[in-house]
């Protein structure tokens, strides 16, 4: 049966929501950030063809008519893509809001008209000759994860020491359970730099938040204002062996810290043998991995030396034992690393406008092959936007009942920092003191929520 969500999405209609800025601020930015990249690649080919600058222009041309369309709140038309399965879709939920007169850019639902965006960006490119595979984002992703740097080799130095000499433990101890906690809230805090939030952060804020030591992650510890880890504990500390997989969010420093999760979870828990990652289909949410990103990142590892311009023999140690377990199958994508962004795939769903709640009805064989994993997490802000369907429900609403007919499936853990308007799961009490304390505790990715179902 369709799931009718009981309450309304968040939407830039409200002039005082975080999806109305980011509509105003954020996407026109996003946009031109995307044309420098095309005039880039054009400029710095130096062999290329007319054929293939003209190419490169109409592309161009493409984007600077979508960011006056946007500014114009103009009507959003259906989308054109010569390949892209998941088009259908978009177009069918944008007929829907046409009969609701909520099909413009300040009108429609802010999980929707961002998704488009991304949908329609692509399009340009996969109807393009000459860039079908180009990722506009590749550049910013490699810049902001070289300038992780010391982060990266902190984290290198403390799982080598962590790893090596250790054998895989048949049954669960309390140093178990405090690393556990420890390895989560680092994975966790490494969503809070994506790039597309780098347009408000300044630098300082950025290292502050990547930091990695215990007395940081102490003071951390604090600002995670939902707290499921006992409920997961309890749960994940009977599982032996199978697999875990993570939904992932962005490359470069989030990813590596997913890895350091799942290294650790393979090699220093029972808890799974092996780890499945979900990436994204196509350049999406700016920084989102793609297929090729994590074979870029273990090169990065590998050579450390050209990429971060310092040696680091632990950095390049996770990168020959990470290569190794992507080898003997211990760590495995969902998408090959040749994989032709935006050709029809299992994995489709992830650049659909659809929230999870809508997982069982528009994805069902995603939800069966969850039901064979120990844990799915997932990662990041625009995952917990997408499981509670971006809605505005009170603060108080119980995880579970955001999840509508998602709950129960299969066992989840949502690891976010906070940077988007809906948030659910709290007690009365922290939510009351967050909003006369820290007005901005839902936007400022200062704050954070760990959720669990099963
Ligand atoms: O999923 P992520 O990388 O944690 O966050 C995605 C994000 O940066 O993009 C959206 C705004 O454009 C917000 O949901 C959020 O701030």
């Amino acid at each position: 049966m369709t799931y009718t969500l009981p309450v309304p999405q968040t939407s830039p209609k409200d002039k005082n929501s975080f999806a109305y800025a980011s509509v105003v601020r954020r996407w026109p930015s996003i946009i031109t950030n995307v044309i420098d990249a095309v005039y880039q690649s054009n400029a710095l080919d130096k062999d290329a063809s007319a054929e293939k600058l003209d190419d490169g222009k109409a592309i161009i041309q493409s984007l600077s008519k979508l960011r006056h369309e946007m500014g114009r709140d103009q009507a959003l038309p259906p989308i054109t893509d010569n390949d892209a399965a998941s088009v259908n879709t978009y177009n069918a939920q944008l007929a829907e809001l046409e009969k609701a007169g909520d099909n413009t850019w300040f009108t429609a639902p802010w999980l929707y008209a961002e998704c488009y965006m991304y949908t329609r960006i692509r399009s340009y490119f996969s109807n393009s000759k000459f860039f079908q595979q180009f990722d506009p984002f590749k550049k910013s992703k490699d810049d902001t994860f070289k300038s992780s740097k010391v982060s990266v080799f902190q984290l290198a130095k403390a799982q080598e020491q962590l790893i090596s000499g250790t054998t895989k433990p048949t049954h669960v101890d309390d140093s178990i359970e405090i690393m556990f906690l420890e390895m989560l809230q680092m994975c966790l805090w490494g969503n809070a730099t994506d790039l597309s939030l780098l347009v408000d952060l300044d630098y300082a804020d950025v290292q502050k938040l990547q930091a990695v030591g215990k007395k940081a992650l102490e003071e951390s510890f604090q600002k995670i204002i939902r707290n499921d880890i006992p409920q997961l504990w309890k749960y994940i500390s009977t599982k032996r062996g199978g697999r875990i997989d993570f939904v992932l969010d962005n490359a470069g420093y989030e990813l590596f810290t997913d890895f350091i999760l799942a290294d650790y979870i393979v090699n220093c828990t029972p808890f799974a043998d092996s780890i499945v990652f979900h990436p994204k289909t196509i350049p999406w949410f700016v920084s989102d991995v793609l297929p090729a990103d994590a074979p870029a990142l273990l090169e990065q590892l590998l050579d450390a030396k050209a990429f971060f311009g310092e040696e680091c023999a632990e950095v390049v140690a996770l990168g020959q034992r990470w290569s190794k377990m992507f080898e003997q199958g211990v760590f495995k994508m969902s998408l090959p690393a040749d994989y032709k962004l935006g050709s029809p795939s299992p994995s489709d769903f992830w650049c659909t406008a659809y929230s999870y709640p809508q997982m069982p009805e528009q994805a069902p064989e995603l939800v069966s092959d969850f039901k064979q994993s120990n844990l799915v997490i997932f990662k990041g802000d625009l995952n917990y936007r997408k499981l509670t369907s971006d809605a505005l429900w009170d603060p108080t609403t119980p995880f579970q009942t955001a999840l509508g007919p998602l709950a129960g499936q299969f066992p989840l853990l949502s690891l976010r920092t906070n940077k988007a308007d809906v948030i659910v799961g709290l007690e009365k009490e922290v939510a009351e003191r967050m909003e006369k304390d820290h007005p901005d505790y839902r936007i400022s990715g200062k704050f954070a929520v760990v959720s669990f179902d099963m």
